[in-house]
């Protein structure tokens, strides 16, 4: 078993305790969730964040959320369980894996209707385990299959936290890299600081210097001119929501990546479990954007104002990045080349169906 070097989230007695990711990397701060609202709160302000971590996090708060409500009979239970996943499933419109996971959630109340309540209880945590444990088994999987793509003395982009703050400890983009660590392979980091929320700044350096990976934190705005002076051999992303085709929504800022790596011939690469495929989507412009709080971009991380009161704000959490612009998308299952529609289908089969 590869080393997990971060526990993002788990189980403390009858809570969740989470690591506040809003407070790294100043503070290693861990937090209990005693109920549903401090689930979807966490989620919402990114204490709790990164699609599969989301899916794993609903799934462990909708079994908190059913354990705590009132309701012991049957079709009470059944209502209960469908109003604690549309609560839920409100925190975050992007990132699959939310409605992934509460559908499997979902399911298990289905199947097991007229059960004991508790009874009932104990295979929905089990269900919750399985989803957060098949989350590292998936990880592990993909880094093996990518590690053919890192080449020892490399130099890699990343955007973003695809690490272990993101999933269940290894990480997406950033397993690729810990792999190669493992393998004994030099590699160099890049990583965009990933404005407005910094996830590149604060986690990702954060994880890869505990991991002993050299790593260079660029402003968003310096990635061109590296790839333009060849400093950069691959860049390796996260995603949020795959569509049928490839094209995968991923943190703002993803989309420009891919174009400059496209214009300087520099491989570009998606690393994702099959937990963020959405393939009942034909295509990314079927994704759900979310837009977040003006006051994120019109403050520095809110600690201070760096704009005017009154400037119009665009603040996309996410954009979209066309199939075209991907090398391959390497999922649990292995490395996705195009033609995407076909091989993700030929993998993946009927995945992922509408949630
Ligand atoms: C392992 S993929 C994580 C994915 O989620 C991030 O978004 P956020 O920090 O807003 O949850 C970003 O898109 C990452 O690539």
């Amino acid at each position: 078993m590869k080393n997990i070097f971060v526990n993002p989230i788990f189980w403390e007695g009858d809570h969740i305790c989470i690591i506040d990711q809003t407070k790294l990397p100043v503070e290693l701060v861990y937090e209990g969730c005693r109920d549903i609202s401090s689930v979807w709160r966490a989620v919402k302000k990114l204490k709790v964040r990164g699609a599969p971590l989301i899916g794993i996090a609903a799934a462990m708060g909708f079994v908190l959320g059913l354990r705590r409500s009132k309701v012991k009979t049957w079709p009470g239970l059944l209502q209960e369980a469908r109003k604690i996943s549309r609560y839920l499933a409100s925190a975050r419109p992007t990132a699959v894996n939310l409605f992934w996971a509460l559908g499997r959630m979902v399911r298990v109340v289905e199947a097991h209707e007229g059960e004991d309540k508790k009874r009932l209880l104990l295979f929905l945590k089990k269900e919750a385990d399985a989803i957060l444990s098949e989350d590292i088994r998936m990880c592990f999987q993909m880094s093996r299959h990518a590690a053919c793509l890192v080449k020892n003395g490399d130099s890699l982009l990343t955007v973003c936290n695809a690490g272990g703050l993101a999933t269940s400890g290894y990480g997406t983009a950033l397993g690729v890299f810990y792999r190669a660590h493992e393998e004994g392979k030099s590699i160099k980091v890049y990583a965009c600081e990933t404005r407005p929320l910094l996830q590149g700044a604060r986690l990702t350096t954060w994880e890869l210097l505990h991991n002993k990976i050299d790593v260079t934190l660029i402003c968003d705005n310096m990635a061109a001119d590296l790839m333009r002076l060849g400093r950069i051999d691959a860049v390796f992303v996260g995603a949020d929501r795959i569509a049928a085709n490839g094209d995968f929504a991923n943190k703002i800022g993803t989309y420009s990546l891919a174009v400059l790596a496209y214009y300087h011939k520099i491989p570009f690469y998606c690393v994702a479990p099959s937990s963020t495929l959405d393939l009942s989507l034909g295509s990314g412009k079927e994704i759900p954007i979310e837009q977040r709080d003006p006051l994120e971009v019109t403050s520095f991380y809110f600690k201070k104002p760096i704009a005017p009161t009154g400037v119009h704000v665009f603040n996309p959490a996410f954009d979209i990045t066309p199939a075209s612009f991907i090398s391959a998308i390497i999922t649990e299952k292995g490395l996705i080349r195009k033609p995407f529609g076909r091989n993700l289908r030929r993998l993946h089969g009927r995945l992922s169906q509408k949630h």
